[in-house]
């Protein structure tokens, strides 16, 4: 008997553009959401944008609520959780980098109640994807969590964020390249089900990213339009293959047990793109093209760069294969020589 099920959970809008955030009230209306929103935000993202949100949800009628949480923790979820049963929120609306994001999403899953996402930052494409990442012991991988009804990305905004913050969403994207590599290499020697049309997504999606790295700058628009476009085609491959395998690999293992080794040391998405310079080399590929575009668009390609000395780098290169069920290239774990081989060769050290 035929026995396979595909269930592809994907935004209905996704609105970008310059001045967008005004339209969030509208986008959302098309949802046909019923009950009170209550709007997730951290520190500079509320100043930024999610008071002007609420200010709006306000005027349309909506009597909306705002929780401000500090840290992206389980304890923030519980706040949250506890914040939209008070109020019985119909939604949750989430304003922020991906720390405000994710605690909005995982939140939002718990509770049965819609999710809609409002990045204030390029930085990575978990603002688009049912995934959530909350630290939580030794784990730092996604987790499966609520996908966004709606995106609202207004490029005004993310332009005008800290340009490493958009440096790091570049640096996610073209992760992308190893991340599929991976994928294939685990289909054929695992038997891991692999989605040829997400793992095209994600590919074409760094491809097209790394042909534009030459007018990815500071301070242009376009260039927050282009990254971010770019992270809505990768969420929305994480999202038909109910996974994270068309955008994380080898290099996300690498980044996450940085994470847990000297945690906030650098961004999520510099850790993950001097992961891919390594993970490329180690899968034969053109890591210097790898290690070109990121420093085409000002993302590190070196240890120094993200702050992070050789012997961190090694050790999480060695022991990265631990941190979850998931094969890539890094099979059972590199030996020392081997780390310092690759990240010598590649100039990372
Ligand atoms: N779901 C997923 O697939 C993924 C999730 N993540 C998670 O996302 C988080 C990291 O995301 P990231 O966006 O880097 O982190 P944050 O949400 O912490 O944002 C980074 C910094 O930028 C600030 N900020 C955000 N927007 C603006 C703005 N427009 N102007 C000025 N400052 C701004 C934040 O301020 P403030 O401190 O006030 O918030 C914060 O200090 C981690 O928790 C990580 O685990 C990472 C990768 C993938
Ligand atoms: O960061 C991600 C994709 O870019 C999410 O991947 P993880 O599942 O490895 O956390
Ligand atoms: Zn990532």
């Amino acid at each position: 008997m035929f026995d396979k099920t595909t269930w592809i959970r994907l935004p209905r809008n996704v609105v970008v553009g310059h001045g967008v955030l005004d339209q969030t009230v509208e986008a959302v209306s098309e949802l046909h959401l019923h009950g009170r929103p209550l709007v997730v935000t951290s520190p500079t993202p509320r100043r930024v944008a999610a008071d002007r949100v609420a200010a709006d949800f306000e005027d349309a009628g909506e009597d909306p609520a705002v929780v401000e949480i500090e840290t992206a923790s389980f304890e923030a979820v519980q706040e949250v959780i506890a914040a939209a049963e008070e109020i019985d929120a119909g939604y949750l609306v989430g304003v922020g980098g991906g720390k405000a994001i994710d605690i909005a999403k995982m939140a939002s899953h718990d509770i049965g109640r819609g999710f809609v996402s409002v990045p204030t930052a390029a930085s990575h494409d978990g603002i688009v994807s049912g995934r959530g990442s909350v630290p939580e012991g030794d784990t730092r991988h996604s987790v499966a969590a609520e996908p966004p009804l709606a995106v609202i990305a207004d490029t005004e905004i993310l332009a005008d964020a800290p340009w490493e913050l958009t440096t790091a969403g570049c640096a996610d994207i073209i992760s992308n390249y190893t991340a599929i590599k991976d994928w294939r290499l685990a289909n054929r020697l695992q038997n891991v089900e692999y989605h040829h049309y997400a793992a095209a997504l994600a590919e074409m999606t760094a491809e097209m990213l790394v042909e534009e790295a030459d007018s990815i700058k500071q301070g242009l628009e376009e260039s927050a339009w282009a990254v971010v476009k770019a992270l809505v085609s990768s969420g929305v491959a994480m999202s038909i293959a109910d996974s994270s395998r068309p955008a994380s690999g080898a290099e996300h293992l690498f980044s996450h047990q940085l994470d847990r080794m000297v945690p906030d040391a650098a961004l999520h998405g510099h850790q993950v793109g001097v992961g891919t310079i390594v993970a490329e080399y180690l899968h034969g590929g053109n890591w210097r093209g790898v290690r070109d575009a990121l420093s085409t668009i000002g993302a590190p390609t070196t240890a120094e760069e993200l702050g992070i000395d050789e012997e961190t780098v090694v050790a999480a290169l060695t022991s990265a294969h631990e941190i979850r069920d998931r094969y890539t290239i890094l099979g059972n774990g590199m030996s020392e020589a081997a780390a310092y081989e690759a990240v010598e060769t590649t100039g990372v050290i």
